[in-house]
């Protein structure tokens, strides 16, 4: 029988004996960068980009092993069935295409026989169209005012893609358009929001997949009465992203327009959807979201044909396994020095951690330890005046870290100890590096620095549209590479059901508790009632406070 997970193929042993072999003195990082040409025999190009993996704690005999991962596991040939349709999606019976949200040939992509292009390319018509309208003023607010204010209400996967890719390209966007964001139900999100806009030149565009998340209900309620007492309809200030038939799709409550998501792109992966696809045209026109698209279509192309050896995602995914589930590190960080790219963490950190923390496989049987890796990540370099003292003698934790050749802006060329911002900022990121890998032995335990850290370093161009779309489709391909070596089903979340539940009948108790004053949630557990009751001004015992905090 052919293997689907790693710890069930032949190689897994010979695997975990070589990551014994990497823990001796001899085979320290200070020793394996100073292998002649390891530069060159560690790193690799393509698709605009450069992947440098000199500081990982590989050399070539595990390399070599780690590699053979792909033919075992059938790797790539598991990327193409995700590619064509396949329903890979198995506790949900659905295929896994966000790959067909930017493919731009003629070919077919078929689910259940059924071509999924020509409604892909309906809706990125739409999407051409409708932003167009907007930014010339031909479609404007109820008053005639153009829009001005677009604020996108979603959460999780109907908002922090679409959050990394509109802050990585803010330098090129409309300077007319505002773009804000409104995720989380905490009323201080909506309160920020409100204040900052022009009611009248307000766009609202709701994006739910589902179209019944409670947060984003939340929040449209709010803005419906925001609009409301402005004096305002609502509906000709709103457009909505979502399932075809969802509540958000109904013609009895009409919107300005509605843009279709489909059921075999899961939230986390659907920036390349009208879920990034209507606020980023809106923000920086459609041309440069096609753009980007051509660029994560590019990335999907290299995902799937490049070698194992020349294949970007596929490297990066084998080393993520390599230092999780061999050599034993439990948390992954991603460093970008480049501030545009701020928000890449908080979007891999949903792609990566609700794709892959998993504790069955895709057969259902139990993983131990369970599948996934804490990921967390800050710009540098910020993270280094913050949390790279533990980056370097604490706890340590692999780093990818990320650098820009050409920044945004060119024209501030001001130098500060004979270099400009953009040159200190680069030596810095290749110190870090550096500095973790080799460290600095010392008598002094204060000033030891054990160095064997290890790190990989992606290098884009610029921060163009094509390079954006490039990384996207990078962390994506790599996340779904990881679930398969893993043997997990990476697109199912169930994972985060139980604590909706739980809220369902807590939100139903204090509804209770608005319309009957005298309920006291009597008929409760002891924590939650303790917690309502303080909700409502009481202590835990039912009394009321008499100091407020
Ligand atoms: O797009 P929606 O249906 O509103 O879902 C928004 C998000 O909420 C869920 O809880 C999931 O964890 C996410 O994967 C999803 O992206």
């Amino acid at each position: 029988m052919t293997s689907f997970r790693l710890d069930q193929t032949t190689v897994h042993q010979p695997l975990l004996q070589e990551a014994q072999r990497m823990q001796r003195p001899e085979n320290h990082l200070r020793r394996l960068i100073e292998t002649p040409d390891r530069l060159k025999r560690y790193s690799i190009e393509g698709c605009g980009m450069l992947l440098d993996y000199s500081r990982q704690r590989l050399d070539d005999a595990a390399r070599r092993l780690l590699f053979t991962l792909e033919d075992a596991l059938r790797l790539r040939q598991r990327f193409g069935a995700m590619c064509a349709g396949e329903k890979i999606n198995v506790t949900e019976n659905r295929a896994v295409l966000h790959t067909a949200a930017r493919a731009f040939g003629d070919d077919p992509i078929r689910v259940d026989g059924r071509d999924v292009m020509p409604e892909i390319r309906r809706v990125r018509d739409q999407m051409k169209q409708f932003s167009e309208q907007v930014r010339s003023g031909a479609i404007t607010g109820s008053t005639g005012k153009p829009f001005r204010h677009v604020v996108v209400i979603g959460i999780g996967g109907s908002y922090l893609g679409t959050e990394f890719v509109s802050t990585a390209l803010a330098a090129l966007s409309d300077r007319r358009l505002t773009l804000h964001y409104l995720a989380n139900v905490d009323i201080h999100n909506f309160g920020a929001v409100a204040a900052a806009i022009d009611p009248e030149t307000t766009l609202w565009v709701v994006i739910s997949k589902s179209y019944t998340t409670a947060e984003t209900s939340a929040n449209t309620h709010q803005a419906e009465q925001f609009m409301r007492d402005k004096g305002l309809d609502p509906a000709r200030h709103t457009v909505t992203v979502t399932s075809k038939g969802s509540p958000g799709d109904d013609p009895a409550r009409p919107v300005l327009q509605t843009f279709h998501m489909f059921d075999f792109i899961g939230g986390r992966y659907s920036v390349t959807s009208a879920v990034g696809g209507v606020p980023l045209s809106l923000l920086l026109g459609y041309d440069r979201f096609e753009a980007f698209l051509l660029g994560a279509a590019e990335m999907d192309r290299h995902a799937l044909e490049a070698p194992v050896a020349k294949n970007l995602p596929l490297i990066a995914a084998l080393i993520s396994i390599w230092n999780t589930s061999l050599l034993g590190y439990g948390q992954q960080a991603i460093i970008p020095y480049a501030s545009p790219l701020a928000k890449l963490a908080p979007h891999v950190q949903q792609l990566n951690m609700e794709s892959n923390g998993k504790a069955a496989d895709i057969q259902g049987d139990s993983l131990e330890p369970p599948a996934g890796v804490v990921i967390f990540g800050e710009p540098g370099t910020n993270a280094q005046h913050s949390f790279f003292q533990l980056a370097h003698q604490g706890h340590p934790f692999p780093i990818e870290f990320i650098g820009v050749r050409t920044p945004q802006y060119t024209q501030y060329t001001a130098r500060s100890k004979g270099v400009t911002n953009h040159q200190e900022l680069w030596a810095n990121l290749v110190a870090q590096a550096n500095a973790l890998a080799a460290g600095r032995p010392s008598e002094d335990r204060t000033r030891h620095f054990e160095g064997n850290r290890p790190s990989s370093t992606l290098v884009l161009e610029d921060l163009q549209p094509i390079n954006v779309g490039r990384l996207l489709s990078f962390y994506e391909a790599r996340t779904v590479y990881e679930g398969f070596i893993w043997g997990i089903n990476s697109f199912d979340q169930f994972g985060v059901e139980l604590g909706k539940v739980l809220a369902d009948d807590l939100r139903m108790r204090i509804a209770r508790r608005n319309s009957e004053p005298d309920y006291d949630f009597g008929d409760m557990d002891d924590i939650g009632r303790g917690y309502l009751r303080l909700l409502f001004g009481e202590s835990f015992r039912g009394r009321v406070l008499s100091v407020k905090f």
